[in-house]
């Protein structure tokens, strides 16, 4: 299967400033790609190089088997940035169908696009009248146009509200499903946690991290945590047993554990009389996050 966009070894270079350094990695058709990071990682540059909108000091990449920005390239690509801004007294449809025309393409597919986004009911309606969730469809309508095999979505769902982030992450869904490759940056871990396939990590201009939330899990090998009920009665008899354990005033003990000795620990604790119940805690996507994303000093 050949690759929808492949960066081999990017780096680039602002006055005194490393903003991409030796990034390689692939997103292949119909994968959701998260690209997380701080303020100034790198995410925005990486999109715009993708785009053919800057040029790259070292390195190769290749946009559906073609140079960024290249009209082969360019005929390919859908790029949704984070504040699309549209002409408020125009309707959807007026909106969409100047893209078109802009595009080339036939004026009278401006419905069907807004259909597909779920806003076939207020296409005649003014722009300006639409909420932030609705500006956003009518981004995606328009990224939408010419069927690209990759989009690029820029914190596509920051200002939505949860309701609005799940619609539009089902669109997603269905884009993906045929076909389309999708790179989006965000800084709401737990949505790209449940709605994209893997997760690039970058800090400082460098790819930390990579692949599902799993391979991040094992590959970060942070501790669980495990909590432990006593039974009735037996709080100081389990507290004696467990003395690396801690209480927090919640009627439980608390402690961390590593990977490596999670089934040890887990058939000692299971093995004692004095307990009534267990859960173990992985570590949070946050946790993962801050393990590989830490800025020089923290
Ligand atoms: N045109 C430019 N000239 C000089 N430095 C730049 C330029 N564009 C970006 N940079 C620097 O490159 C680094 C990466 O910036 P970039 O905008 O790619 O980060 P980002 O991850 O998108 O951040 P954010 O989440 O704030 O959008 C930062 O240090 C930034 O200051």
């Amino acid at each position: 299967m050949t690759s929808t966009l492949t960066i081999s070894h990017l780096t680039k270079r602002f006055a005194g400033v490393e903003a991409l350094r030796d990034v390689s990695l692939s997103v292949e058709p119909g994968q959701r790609v998260a690209l997380l990071g701080h303020n100034g990682a790198g995410k925005s540059t990486m999109m715009k190089i993708v785009l053919g909108l800057i040029p790259f000091d070292a390195g190769q990449v290749t946009v559906c088997g073609a140079a960024p920005g290249s009209a082969a390239a360019r005929a390919q690509v859908a790029y949704l940035p984070e504040n699309a801004a549209f002409h408020p007294a125009l309707t959807g449809e007026e909106q969409i169908r100047h893209y078109l025309s802009l595009r080339g393409e036939r004026p009278a597919q401006a419905l069907d696009l807004l259909a597909r986004v779920g806003l076939a009911d207020a296409a005649k309606r003014r722009i300006g009248t639409y909420s932030k969730g609705m500006r956003q469809r009518v981004g995606l309508a328009q990224a939408l146009i010419g069927q690209p095999r990759l989009l690029v979505l820029d914190e596509p769902t920051s200002g939505l509200d949860p309701v609005s982030r799940r619609d539009f992450y089902a669109l997603l869904d269905g884009l993906a499903a045929g076909g389309t490759a999708i790179l989006l940056s965000s800084h709401a871990l737990t949505e790209v946690e449940a709605r994209t396939d893997r997760i690039l990590i970058l800090s400082k201009g460098r790819l930390m991290a990579e692949g599902s939330l799993a391979d991040l899990r094992r590959a970060a090998a942070l501790p669980v945590a495990i909590s432990v009920a006593p039974a009735a009665g037996q709080d100081a008899a389990l507290a004696a047993a467990l003395p690396m354990a801690r209480a927090n005033g919640d009627g439980r003990l608390h402690m961390d554990c590593a990977q490596g000795d999670k089934l040890a620990v887990l058939a000692r604790i299971t093995g004692l009389p004095q307990v009534a119940d267990l859960e173990v805690i992985p570590p949070s996507l946050e946790d993962i996050y801050s393990h590989f994303s830490q800025r020089d000093g923290q």
